[in-house]
């Protein structure tokens, strides 16, 4: 790979600033989801090496957090320069490893950096408060104190973004941070190590681990020195760690699982409908927490919208991300491609009826041909699992209370997406959805200024926004007697 600056490619983990091995030398493939070849080895690391990094950021830890915010903010300001400054070489590591379209990765990496941009000027904003005493004896103050070591685990479908979007608010509030990046998306990772390391940000307060989840992630999930657990991935592996957390009382973040619905009613703009759909389900190739998996369209309008919707589908190019033509790269490992021909051909067995696609593309590689299928009911399994790939099923409905019932029944709770050009209706329906956010006439909701995250079984707090740094920090109130 021909990057601007070669040393943002790394191939070892980064501990204590310093750039190291595993204990034992082993290594771990990094594949190219376009190819399959091996573009990279990185350690394969496990219980030993993630108790080191764990030390070397509770070593660090009262160095940083005794800093005043005002100089960690122009270092994370810094590292925030460094990122666009190599916008480039990040979305091209990124590309490599994950397969997204060049463009989505440049997408990817300015909206990774807006994180540390936002909680760098957030971190000069963590007030406490004086609280008016009910007694002359006493004066009341509360203060507000990082929580201390952190530990992150994050998924391969945005390497980048995924990691500040924890890391930033973590260091904004003074607290030290341990990750384990996805074994398939290690690359972005380390690169934003290198970058943090030129922006200031001293030896033990980020770190990277990478290889064996399950034995790193015993030591982040059970070490006594870890106080809080950020984790984005699937709502099984999310469960399971919050379990592992309990024996140290961790506080938990968790960013799992989506089911989002996507209802159309008779009175939407059906055209701008198509459109918020496009992005809505086909961003990263149908490999993002909110995309859309499963369409809700009002009887009075579904063959309108089911047509131009698989027209438009037809019509998006398939290919390397490295492609300037290319809008659906591959998806992220053969097994995933399975899974999504799995969930489509039970539908079809059950009835669906396929509009456009329908297929992988071809032999051996893992791309996936963008799909609608209509005529689509219950009992298919892609109306309860989360699809992760480009296939989008269509359901017909004929009330607003029957199609917000079978939104709602779900286990999941993250984004969902209606249009409809009735106000009164706007607000009945974004009432009644359980999900922790709704788009309304937009297929795309995320940025950094908004808290991200769901209800139900897709998670636990917000990350991004005001709030994502509280759970960052620690309360403490301080009881004087004058
Ligand atoms: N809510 C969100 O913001 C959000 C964002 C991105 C992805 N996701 C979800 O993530 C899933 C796709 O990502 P994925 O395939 O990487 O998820 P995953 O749960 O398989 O893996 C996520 C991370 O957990 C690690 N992991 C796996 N098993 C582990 C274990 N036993 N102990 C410790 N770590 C372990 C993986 O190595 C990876 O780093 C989807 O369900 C998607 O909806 C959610
Ligand atoms: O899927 C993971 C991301 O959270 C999706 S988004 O880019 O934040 O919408």
């Amino acid at each position: 790979m021909k990057l601007n600056d070669p040393l943002l490619f790394r191939q070892r983990a980064y501990v204590d600033g310093a750039w190291c091995d595993a204990d034992s030398g082993a290594t771990v493939a990094v594949l190219d989801p376009a190819s399959g070849e091996t573009i990279a080895t990185v350690p394969l690391m496990g219980e030993a090496e993630a108790e080191q990094a764990i030390e070397a950021a509770h070593a660090a830890l009262p160095a940083w957090k005794t800093k005043p915010a005002k100089e960690r903010a122009k270092i994370l300001r810094r590292w925030f320069d460094l990122m666009e400054q190599h916008e480039d070489d990040l979305a091209r590591l990124m590309t490599w490893e994950q397969g997204k379209p060049l463009t989505e990765a440049v997408g990817e990496i300015r909206y990774a950096a807006s994180f540390i941009e936002w909680f760098a000027e957030e971190a000069k904003r963590l007030y406490g408060d004086v609280i008016p005493s009910p007694t002359a004896d006493k004066r009341l103050v509360v203060v507000r104190e990082p929580i201390g070591v952190c530990a992150a685990i994050t998924p391969w479908n945005f390497p980048a973004a995924m990691i500040t979007r924890k890391a930033a608010p973590a260091l904004a509030a003074g607290c030290t941070i341990v990750i384990k990046p996805a074994n398939e998306t290690p690359l972005s990772a380390l690169a934003l190590a290198e970058l943090a390391e030129r922006a200031g940000i001293p030896a033990g307060v980020f770190n990277i681990v990478t290889g064996d989840s399950a034995a790193i992630g015993r030591q982040l999930t059970g070490h006594p020195l870890v106080r809080k657990l950020s984790f984005t991935g699937s709502t099984p592996i999310g469960r399971l760690l919050m379990g592992q957390c309990a024996s140290t009382i961790k506080k938990v973040s968790l960013e799992l699982g989506g089911n989002a619905p996507f209802i159309v009613f008779d009175d939407a703009d059906v055209d701008a409908a198509v459109e918020g759909a496009l992005i809505a389900k086909y961003r990263n190739a149908g490999q993002t927490c909110v995309c859309v998996n499963r369409f809700y369209v009002h009887d009075a309008v579904y063959e309108e919208f089911a047509s131009k919707f698989a027209k438009r589908v037809a019509e998006l190019r398939v290919g390397n991300g490295f492609d300037a033509a290319t809008q659906i790269g591959p998806l992220i490992t053969a097994k995933a491609v399975g899974k999504v021909q799995e969930l489509l051909d039970d539908a079809i067995e059950k009835g669906a009826r396929v509009l456009t696609g329908g297929a992988s593309l071809s032999e051996g590689l893992q791309y996936f041909a963008p799909t609608v299928i209509a005529d689509v009911g219950a009992g298919m399994r892609l109306l309860d699992e989360e699809i992760f790939g480009p296939v989008a099923p269509i359901v017909s409905f004929s009330s607003e209370d029957e199609v917000v019932r079978l939104a709602n029944d779900t286990i999941y709770g993250l984004a969902s997406y209606f249009y409809s050009r009735d106000v009164a209706r706007v607000w009945r329906v974004a009432e009644r959805l359980e999900y922790g956010m709704v788009g309304i006439n937009t297929g795309l909701i995320s940025n950094e200024v908004v808290p991200f995250g769901g209800v139900k079984q897709s998670g636990l707090g917000r990350e991004g926004s005001k709030y994502g740094i509280e759970d960052y920090l620690e309360m403490k109130y301080l009881c004087m007697a004058v």
